[in-house]
């Protein structure tokens, strides 16, 4: 029986052990926080400490010299001796002082604070964007992941300051409620205890509410990103045109308005309920703090304590129901910031898998790229997208690759590019596994335009320049690239040549032609002089036939040295490549010379017949 009553125990105790460390557990991130302020500013976290130091101490120091003032005036009164009077003006002017310096502490730390806050902000949101570039591209088309990212990124600026901030605060009201809890102890030993417990409820509920709080801010990543497209989709200039003409924008705000409408109802739930307990448990603390208040109106009116004593004590009460109170807060408040801190590091030391690859040259040189029974299926899919992909290109050769909607062509590219790993088969150049190249020199050789390729928001130069970002300001280069794509002649013919302001984002900027942007893209291609493989999607399917025509005619020479691999619909461009290869559905349905393939009479020919018929 005896046993049983002790493991009982036992088991009472570590449940409530673990229950405590994971409490605690979720406080782990203040230490990180400092450490995150102190290195982002040494000298303003030491000013901060030290004025929280200041400020937690002066308020006790204050209620001190109001009781010797009280006291002071009663001798004083009854005695008329000038020395009281004397006395009780020099309390007086010296509390003057105090509040002086306490107000001036408290302007100095909030002073510190912005100032931190801004520092701190720049500095989290550098770490993360650092995160954002070393990641691989199928992280970004992860949504999950896309989530913690942007949850880091809306909320995390301001978390770490917030919580240095409410440790600091919380140490500044621990520090005045020692100070109280001091003078409280000369009135009874009985009264801090009573005072600490009957706080305990409150502080429990709010730290639980905190934690629903941050579980109801998770789950709605998703919908704050349909929220956040929804305002991209009405408010930026690119969607201008379909919206107003398809007249989208009622549905889309009323989609808008329906998503904050299913929010703020599950908000509003939580306020309600963290509001009504805390109040009823709030209660509980201001239940004890008015019984103690009312035993010292008795002592006093019984002679025990001095009417010094009571104003002090009463003081003491006061302040220090507030700064109980403000502690809860601080706490609730510090539990939600851990709890936002906890995705921050999350994201941040979320480990990413990187190929090793360190190899600048390959086994065989000059052997070009080798796709060996490649297979590929995009994360989360079922069908693969590529299929036994085996091919070959030598040095110099060009390579088109052609197929229906769908059929895998960008995909291929994706690999290529090592955007993407094989599912399976493998993917060399020179010899060489891609993922045992060094990424860079790797990306060096290459030089590829997608389908969607960016419209930058920059200058014309810049907007060539990016393809060889070594060589980004280069005039001369920007001149020779844009040249070989058609598109210096109307570069030349804007008011300020390449120096011209691209888009509508920024002031004075000027919107290009579709088929213009793609001159320009093409002409980026061209910047990458090193690299040795171009790789171009689509790269006229906007561009008038005249200035297509040109390009292709001398797009052999100007690639004279290079790999090209050319996706393109158009059966006219592709001919000029040495080797054709026609995907369908994944896999290579025929490969050859425009002339053989057309001797197969197979999907090649027929498609081709299509268009040439829509020619004739
Ligand atoms: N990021 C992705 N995630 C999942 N599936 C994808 C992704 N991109 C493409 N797919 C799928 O992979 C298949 C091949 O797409 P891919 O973009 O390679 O086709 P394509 O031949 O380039 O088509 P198009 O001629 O329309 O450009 C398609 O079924 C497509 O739905």
């Amino acid at each position: 029986m005896k046993n049983m009553i002790r493991r009982k125990k036992a088991n009472a105790a570590r449940l409530i052990w673990q229950r405590l460390r994971q409490y605690l557990g979720l406080f782990q991130y203040n230490a990180r926080a400092i450490i995150l302020v102190w290195s982002t500013n040494r000298i303003l976290t030491i000013v901060l400490a030290i004025l929280t130091l200041i400020a937690g101490l002066l308020p006790g120091a204050v209620a001190y010299i109001g009781k010797l003032i009280v006291d002071a005036v009663v001798h004083a009164s009854g005695e008329a001796q000038t020395n009281y009077r004397t006395n009780a003006l020099s309390y007086v002017g010296l509390e003057a002082l105090l509040v002086i310096l306490l107000t001036g502490t408290q302007r100095s730390l909030s002073l510190c604070q912005s100032l931190l806050r801004v520092q701190l902000g720049q500095k989290v949101n550098v770490l993360i964007l650092e995160k954002a570039l070393t990641l691989d591209l199928p992280y970004f088309e992860d949504s999950e992941f896309y989530d913690k990212m942007n949850t880091a990124r809306r909320e995390a600026s301001s978390r770490p300051l917030s919580l240095v901030n409410r440790t600091f605060k919380l140490v500044q009201d621990a520090l005045s409620l020692v100070a109280y809890g001091g003078l409280l102890l000369q009135f009874s030993v009985w009264a801090v205890p009573v005072l600490a417990f009957s706080a305990v409820p409150a502080f429990v509920a709010e730290t639980r509410f905190a934690l629903e709080a941050f579980r109801l801010f998770r789950w709605r990543s998703p919908e704050n990103r349909q929220q956040s497209y929804l305002e991209t989709l009405i408010a930026r200039e690119d969607y201008a045109k379909e919206v107003k003409l398809y007249q989208l924008g009622p549905m889309l705000l009323q989609r808008y308005r329906d998503i904050f409408q299913r929010l703020y109802g599950e908000d509003r739930d939580l306020t309600v309920r963290r509001g009504f307990w805390g109040f009823l448990l709030g209660l509980l603390s201001i239940a004890a703090f008015y019984l103690a208040y009312a035993w010292i109106v008795l002592e006093a009116i019984a002679h025990r304590i001095t009417l010094g004593d009571m104003t002090m004590y009463l003081m003491v009460f006061r302040q220090g129901q507030s700064t109980f109170s403000s502690i809860l807060t601080s706490i609730g408040g510090m539990y939600e910031d851990n709890l936002y801190l906890s995705n921050l590091y999350e994201f941040l030391e979320q480990e990413i898998p990187k190929s090793n690859g360190q190899a600048t040259f390959g086994l065989i040189p000059h052997d070009g790229v080798r796709f060996e029974d490649v297979y590929f299926t995009y994360p989360g899919k079922s069908q693969p997208a590529l299929k036994g992909i085996s091919l070959h290109l030598k040095p110099g050769e060009k390579l088109a690759i052609v197929g229906e909607n769908g059929s895998g062509k960008t995909t291929l590219i994706k690999l290529l590019t090592r955007l993407y790993v094989p599912s399976r088969g493998r993917i060399l150049l020179d010899g060489l596994d891609l993922q045992s190249w060094d990424i860079s020199v790797l990306h060096r050789r290459m030089s590829v335009i997608f389908q969607d390729f960016v419209r930058y928001q920059f200058t014309v130069g810049e907007n060539v320049g990016v393809g060889d970002v070594k060589n980004l300001e280069d005039l001369e280069r920007w001149q020779i690239a844009s040249e070989k794509s058609q598109a210096k002649p109307f570069i030349e013919s804007m008011p300020n040549g390449f120096f011209t302001q691209l888009g509508r984002w920024f002031k004075g900027g000027t919107e290009l032609s579709g088929g213009q942007w793609q001159k320009i893209a093409l002409a980026r291609a061209f910047m990458r002089t090193e690299a040795d493989i171009l790789v171009l999607d689509e790269p006229t399917a906007a561009m008038d036939a005249m200035a297509e025509a040109e390009i292709f005619e001398r797009l052999s020479q100007l690639t004279k040295n290079q790999m090209l691999v050319l996706i393109s619909h158009r059966f006219s461009t592709v001919r000029i490549a040495d080797k054709i290869v026609v995907l369908s559905e994944g896999t290579i349905l025929e490969q050859g010379t425009h002339a053989e393939l057309l001797k197969a009479q197979g999907l090649y020919q027929k498609l081709f017949s299509i268009q040439a018929a829509g020619y004739q």
